[in-house]
């Protein structure tokens, strides 16, 4: 119907699907997707990566004219983080559309708008009859909110892959509340330590060195003191969050139970903690390694510890993962030319606070840029009420006091940002790239 056949009627019902963790269902926006790629006369492939075949990777392709040149890939993340529907104003997953233009849903910002906005700019370019010289793939993956291992990690390592000789790839990025366009050029890689304690047992009342628990604690301040050097560079204002390594405890664990809470008469043998840890590209990871081997949890201290690195810190030819943006970078000039021939104005490049699937192609050596093109709208990834605007406040106001029709709305500007960036990324012709 009518109200279902437009850009803001697909992304609605493409947020209804539910593919949040932990049990993402894929078939069901695989088949979504699908269907809208064959409205578009797109090549349509649906990989797999497990033996089970129960995470699909759709690939859809749009030949260029030229397709020997590198090709331009646009890639968007199928599954979602989890939602607490009791804490949401709307129902997650209902997409419900306020009078003020805005829609909720787990993901409309995390981030199912920029697949249904690649889609549509495709649409609309194919209506004006563009053909781009570059080949366009456009990959829906799944697994990003679990680090993607069985989706972009192997995607990125496969014959498929190499095949499409990528030369730019565009990912996710961030809203901003102002009203500049926000571009990552780098991630955070995430490492997870789980730190274990042994120790000397013995009764509550008694005062022994060794124990489990001092144990523990030692390591918990050693982090927290380097946490605390961190933050302060950043309190100073000498760097921004995402350019310094972040530690954050994420559980304690230890006692011994006893009904609904624990033994207090006992110090335990046992404790552990486990910690979120971001690199920046400008850190060492060998440095990092070291400093946790010999000061976090050195094995002096009773202290074993397990290593969980999500994903590489440095590409193939172990330069740190970052893209130029600068005169050195062809496509970052075509990528800002192509957002200000659309009105927009690019905030400074940024390095993100947390990780996409782009680590995983950069690793390869392909330049890639995080971009979401949501201006004025509040950061709500992973957050309570996550939405997106339908419409801008300037439009709201028109809305409201002219009645007049929704042409200005964030998410359909996005789908123009996107058409100006194909089209340019796409006709872009220097051989040497
Ligand atoms: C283990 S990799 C996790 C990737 C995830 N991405 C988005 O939030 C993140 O936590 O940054
Ligand atoms: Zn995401
Ligand atoms: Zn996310």
């Amino acid at each position: 119907d009518r109200q279902n056949d437009t850009p803001v009627g697909r992304f609605q019902n493409y947020l209804r699907i539910n593919t949040a963790h932990p049990n993402p269902n894929y078939a069901a926006p695989v088949a979504f997707l699908t269907a809208i790629a064959q409205t578009l006369n797109l090549q349509i492939q649906t990989l797999h990566f497990t033996p089970s075949k129960s995470k699909p990777l759709l690939l859809l392709t749009w030949p260029g004219s030229h397709p020997s040149l590198p090709s331009l890939l646009l890639n968007s993340h199928l599954d979602s983080v989890p939602a607490e529907p009791d804490k949401w104003t709307h129902p997650p997953f209902s997409a419900h559309r306020t009078p003020e233009g805005l829609i909720f849903a787990r993901g409309a910002q995390d981030d199912k708008c920029i697949a249904i906005q690649y889609l549509e700019a495709i649409r609309n370019l194919k209506a004006a009859n563009f053909t781009p010289i570059r080949t366009v793939h456009v990959s829906l993956v799944p697994d990003e909110e679990i680090g993607g291992l069985d989706g972009a990690a192997k995607f990125a390592a496969s014959k498929q892959f190499h095949d499409l000789n990528v030369g730019f790839m565009l990912d996710e990025g961030q809203a901003n509340p102002g009203d500049e366009f926000r571009v990552f050029y780098a991630d955070r890689t995430p490492w997870n330590l789980i730190v274990k304690a042994q120790g000397t047992p013995g009764h509550g009342s008694r005062l022994y060195d060794n124990g489990a628990m001092e144990n523990l604690m030692k390591s918990v301040e050693v982090m927290t003191r380097f946490r605390e050097v961190q933050f302060d560079e950043v309190k100073a204002g000498n760097a921004a969050i995402s350019e310094v390594i972040s530690v954050n405890p994420v559980y304690l664990k230890s006692g011994i139970p006893s009904g609904d809470g624990f033994v207090m008469n006992m110090q335990p043998s046992e404790a552990e903690a486990g910690f979120n840890i971001r690199i920046p590209p400008t850190a060492d990871p060998e440095l990092l390694r070291k400093r946790i081997a010999e000061e976090w949890a050195p094995a002096s201290w009773n202290l074993t510890y397990q290593l969980l690195e999500q994903g590489p810190t440095r590409d193939f030819m172990g330069r740190p993962l970052a893209t130029a943006t600068d005169d050195s970078n062809p496509w970052w000039s075509v990528f800002k030319q192509a957002i200000e021939s659309a009105g927009g104005k690019l905030a400074k490049p940024e390095i993100l606070t947390s990780t996409t699937d782009a680590r995983y192609m950069r690793q390869q050596g392909i330049p890639a840029l995080g971009f979401s093109p949501m201006t004025n709208t509040p950061i709500l990834l992973h957050d309570h009420n996550e939405h997106e605007l339908i419409m801008n406040i300037f439009s709201r106001l028109q809305h409201l006091f002219f009645s007049q029709h929704l042409k200005d709305t964030i998410f359909l500007k996005g789908i123009k940002v996107y058409e100006s960036l194909i089209s340019a990324l796409s006709s872009f012709e220097q051989r040497s790239q």
